[in-house]
């Protein structure tokens, strides 16, 4: 069931007309579906009932305050990498004993505030971060729950860039070096290891890289049995794929039964951390043609959004599907549909057959919703897209539309004077 659909030849945003919404807000504009976003996370964590299980949504994909609240009302937890994103999760109301910790390069005073929060737990990523974790929750007198992260070499069948889960990769600990930093964690007296960790990449298309990591947390697991560590969670991360193109990736059910399966002798609460396939399919970027040219048998569409709105397609090669918001009489155009932005790089689409559109038509890009808004930047000195949230009839802005003073608001004190530093 998709909430994006066409009715009277025109595209709809679930009851409301995309082209009415932009008569309202302009363009470039981020539109999501709250009963889409709804309908993904329950049909997720449904897919989990089979055992004792927490889903923590992942913030980087989304972080739009009324998506981490609308989860957080679900029931959701969330799976955080930075200090804003643990602001941003408990201003939207995450109890924060469903909170995780990733990342890589956590600082003292992220660490210091996830503590403040009493989140469930850091996923530790390297014996120094255990260290100073420890440290830092010894000047608060507090115990820090901690989980390590270890990474399994698993190829994950996926884009490189989002391959999280291999050896090269920066992520983790190998196998020998974790069990090393458990017996360290043992022995630490402020922090208490009460889980495992892992996450292999992202857009992950088939079940078997999932399994194959799951299969060597579980040997893991029993190594850390034989050292007297028993632990309470199992973080196996998130990854799971969705169709932006062609991609059949396992549905949630199906991972659902398959963890489920696997993990029912073993006395452990799963965790899971997706972010995609419950953010990526409830959002469209909508953006308004400016132009239209042809350079010897190459065709331009040029659109008001560009790699600053939505930097997949650059980035990655990434496949976002495009439609005009009116729907075509039949007769079709094959062109890049490219931005304003000075860099050839700048595409959202390439070599791409729609239907005909002209100066001042409308076009989607669908499958938005996750890795589209946060990745934004203002390159160019562009100010950033309006998001607006959807649901049947209704809708709010849930992020205005940047004006040009909020492109220099953080710079102007600078304008003042130069002076020495305050030692
Ligand atoms: C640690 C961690 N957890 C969860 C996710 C969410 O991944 P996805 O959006 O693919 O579900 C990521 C991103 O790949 C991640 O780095
Ligand atoms: N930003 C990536 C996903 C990265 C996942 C984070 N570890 C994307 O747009 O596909």
């Amino acid at each position: 069931m998709h909430y994006f659909q066409y009715k009277n030849g025109q595209l709809h945003a679930e009851d409301i007309a995309v082209a009415d919404l932009v008569y309202e807000y302009g363009t470039p504009l981020y539109i999501y579906s709250a009963t889409t976003l709804k309908r993904h996370y329950k049909a997720f964590d449904s897919a989990f009932e089979g055992i004792d299980h927490l889903t923590c949504y992942s913030v980087k994909a989304n972080s739009n305050l009324s998506f981490l609240k609308i989860l957080a009302q679900e029931g959701a937890g969330t799976d955080i990498v930075s200090g804003g994103e643990l602001f941003r999760a408990l201003r939207a109301g995450v109890d924060p004993k469903k909170i995780v910790y990733s990342g890589v390069g956590k600082k003292v005073v992220e660490i210091q505030e996830a503590l403040f929060a009493d989140i469930l737990m850091f996923n530790v990523e390297s014996v120094q971060e255990l260290e100073r974790i420890n440290e830092v929750a010894a000047g608060l007198d507090k115990v820090a729950r901690v989980s390590l992260r270890i990474n399994p070499d698993v190829d994950p069948k996926t884009h490189p860039y989002v391959s999280t889960g291999l050896k090269e990769n920066k992520f983790g600990l190998s196998r020998p070096d974790a069990l090393k930093a458990y017996a360290l964690a043992k022995s630490l007296p402020n922090v208490e290891p009460i889980g495992m960790d892992c996450h292999i990449g992202s857009q992950l298309t088939q079940l078997s890289p999932f399994m194959e990591a799951l299969d060597k947390l579980k040997e893991f697991h029993g190594q850390l049995l034989e050292m007297g560590i028993k632990i309470k969670y199992m973080d196996l991360g998130g990854g799971l794929g969705i169709t932006y193109n062609e991609e059949t990736p396992p549905h949630p059910e199906e991972l659902g039964k398959a963890l489920v399966e696997s993990l029912k002798d073993l006395d452990v609460t799963l965790i899971l951390e997706p972010g995609r396939v419950i953010a990526g399919n409830t959002g469209i970027l909508v953006t308004e043609v400016q132009y239209t040219k042809t350079n010897e048998d190459k065709t331009f569409v040029i659109v008001d959004a560009a790699m600053n709105d939505l930097v997949r397609p650059s980035l990655y090669g990434s496949y976002h599907r495009i439609a005009s918001v009116r729907e075509g009489n039949g007769e079709e155009m094959t062109a890049d549909v490219v931005g304003p932005i000075c860099e050839s790089g700048d595409f959202l689409a390439k070599n791409r057959t729609f239907p005909k559109v002209g100066q001042g038509d409308l076009l989607a890009a669908f499958s938005a919703g996750a890795y589209g808004f946060v990745m934004s930047s203002q390159y160019n000195s562009r100010a950033r897209a309006a998001e607006i949230m959807v649901e049947g009839d209704k809708h709010v802005v849930v992020r205005k539309r940047e004006v040009y003073n909020d492109l220099v608001a953080l710079e102007e004190d600078g304008l003042a004077c130069i002076g020495r530093l305050k030692k």
